[in-house]
């Protein structure tokens, strides 16, 4: 059997973001991490005491492009504007389609659009409703030097996975429920069938990025 590698930061460096004006922030690589993604974490500057700490699943359409059919951007921009607020720790992680990849979460939209719910749709391409792992986010906290974080999350899923790796999350602090036309079944399917701590209010729609 070989010995675990230990996971290192590769490299730390300042990028300033429009957003998080005057914060000092930092992009982080690492070394070794298990899945072999490259998986990146924003630091900045936190205020004294435990991190606030968001693990953000990579959603092209929806970080990027603002679609509407999920809540990923407005989660994005809620995580942001805490961190900018006070500090914190951003992962955003590689698992794009809650790990099944960006072609197949646009065919388990065509899926969906069928009324069956993100989950099922996953399964009936042949892959599991959800295939993350956040053993790896623990890694990467660890070669940051942080083992105690307050979670930014409504996922059960990340609570328990990071617990398990080692990670003492000491308050779990809920994400807000951006809630619109297009996404609510999804949004439905994730607390009914993924334990969501969601309170479907519709919110406002996501706003334009402050600079
Ligand atoms: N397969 C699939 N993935 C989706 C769909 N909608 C969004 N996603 C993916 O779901 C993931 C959402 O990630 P997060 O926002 O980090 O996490 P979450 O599981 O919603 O939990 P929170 O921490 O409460 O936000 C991203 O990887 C998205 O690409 C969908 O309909 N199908
Ligand atoms: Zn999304």
């Amino acid at each position: 059997m070989t010995a675990a590698r230990r996971v290192t930061v590769r490299s730390r460096v300042p990028v300033p973001l429009a957003r998080l004006s005057n914060r000092s922030t930092e992009l982080i690589s690492f070394r070794e991490l298990r899945d072999g993604a490259e998986h990146l974490a924003l630091l900045v500057d936190p205020h004294p005491g435990v991190p606030l700490v968001r693990l953000h699943s990579e959603c092209l359409t929806g970080d990027v492009f603002g679609s509407l059919r999920c809540d990923c951007g407005p989660q994005l921009d809620e995580a942001l504007d805490r961190l900018r607020f006070e500090g914190g720790v951003l992962l955003y992680l590689r698992q794009e389609g809650r790990g099944i990849g960006l072609y197949n979460k646009l065919d388990a939209y065509l899926i969906q659009d069928e009324h069956i719910d993100t989950f099922t749709a996953n399964e009936l391409l042949g892959r599991r409703a959800d295939e993350r792992r956040y053993d790896v986010a623990a890694d990467m906290l660890e070669a940051l030097g942080i083992r105690r974080i307050r979670l930014l999350t409504n996922n059960p899923d990340k609570i328990e996975q990071l617990r398990h790796a080692g990670i003492d999350v000491v308050a779990v602090e809920p994400t807000g429920a951006y809630v619109n036309p297009h996404n609510e079944e999804y949004l439905g399917a994730k607390r009914a069938i993924a334990g969501h701590q969601i309170d479907t209010v519709r919110s406002p729609q996501r706003q334009p990025p402050h600079v």
